[in-house]
């Protein structure tokens, strides 16, 4: 039996949506069949691979274990082009990310600075849609030694259909997803679907989120627990917000789950004082979308990424 339950959003984790008033519908109904439980398909390649790609939580322990920061890359899927993100990962991966976030490009990015933004518009005028992405990462996933968290927009999960898409992104050995504007309320059904696909759906907590709703966030947030250093939209900063070690240490009276900071990281130097300050994670996105995305060249973009990815690396070393 359908039930259309319909969410009026609001500015859950301090973000205020251009149109609050934007209902989302959530088709959800009762699950009168269980999934069979899936097996990851060990495909020849992924028999060749390195080490199985373990899931996020299990990620930060052995480098918690280990004394160490996760370093967590952030590029847009297909730009400048599929091929090239296909490169740009297994680099990535080679160059020492413990994580990476692969955004799906949407054209109403509104959580998104100019940088973002333009990287979206330039992928979608390409033609990259999620059917390509899957195709993509079902080839190089199993060739990476680190777990892949899917960014996603709200909007194409619920016109793809929650546990379509679910099982989709389980499929090609996706481990973690990120859905920066479902609003809390969202998130429980969100997490439904991801736990029956061993997904892992972590959330955001900012600056502004209340304190009893950051407890909520993080109570229910699986993998890590993502703080945004600084309220607005992601693209780089000059300085990072020296607010982080109070919100870290607030989050740490809630949880002992791993926390990633990210918003406006682009020099070692953001990186080193995260660090110290005590993060689990450091997630940098816009810097290195706009090395990749707006090279002369996807020669060229990746090459700058590799010299790029290697200076930031080394503050975490
Ligand atoms: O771009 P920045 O300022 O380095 O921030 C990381 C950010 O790009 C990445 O985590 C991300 C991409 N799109 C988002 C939307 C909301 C929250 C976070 C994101």
């Amino acid at each position: 039996m359908a039930t259309f339950l319909r969410y009026t959003n609001t500015s859950v984790t301090g973000f205020q949506l251009k149109n609050p008033q934007n209902p989302f519908y959530l088709h959800s109904h009762s699950q009168t069949r269980t999934l069979s439980t899936q097996k990851r398909l060990v495909t020849p390649m992924a028999a060749l691979s390195i080490t199985p790609t373990t899931n996020i939580s299990h990620t930060f322990r052995k480098l918690k274990d280990q004394g160490k920061v996760a370093f967590i890359p952030y590029i847009t899927a297909g730009d400048p082009d599929l091929s090239t993100t296909a490169q740009a990962l297994k680099m990535l991966d080679s160059y020492g990310s413990d994580v990476i976030e692969l955004g799906v490009p949407f054209s109403d990015p509104i959580q998104d600075g100019p940088v973002i933004q333009a990287s979206a518009t330039r992928s979608l005028a390409r033609g990259t849609n999620f059917n390509a992405i899957m195709s993509m990462l079902k080839e190089v996933v199993p060739q990476l030694s680190c777990p892949i968290v899917l960014f996603s927009y709200l909007n194409p999960i619920l016109k793809h259909g929650v546990e379509k898409f679910m099982h989709n992104i389980m499929d090609v050995g996706v481990h973690g997803l990120v859905v920066p504007d479902a609003p809390f309320e969202v998130t429980e059904s969100l997490r439904q679907e991801a736990v029956k696909n061993k997904i892992e759906l972590a959330l955001l907590t900012t600056p502004t989120t209340p304190t009893d709703r950051m407890k909520d966030i993080v109570e229910a947030s699986e993998g890590f627990v993502y703080l945004v250093s600084s309220v607005g939209v992601t693209g780089v900063r000059e300085s990072v917000n020296e607010q982080v070690p109070t919100l870290l240490r607030e989050i740490r009276e809630a949880t002992s789950k791993p926390v990633a900071v990210g918003f406006g990281l682009s020099k070692p130097e953001h990186l080193k004082k995260v660090a110290e300050w005590g993060a689990d994670g450091v997630i940098v996105g816009s810097a290195i979308v706009k090395v990749l995305g707006e090279a002369k060249c996807p020669k060229e973009g990746l090459r700058e990424l590799e010299t790029f990815i290697k200076s930031l690396k080394s503050a975490l070393l």
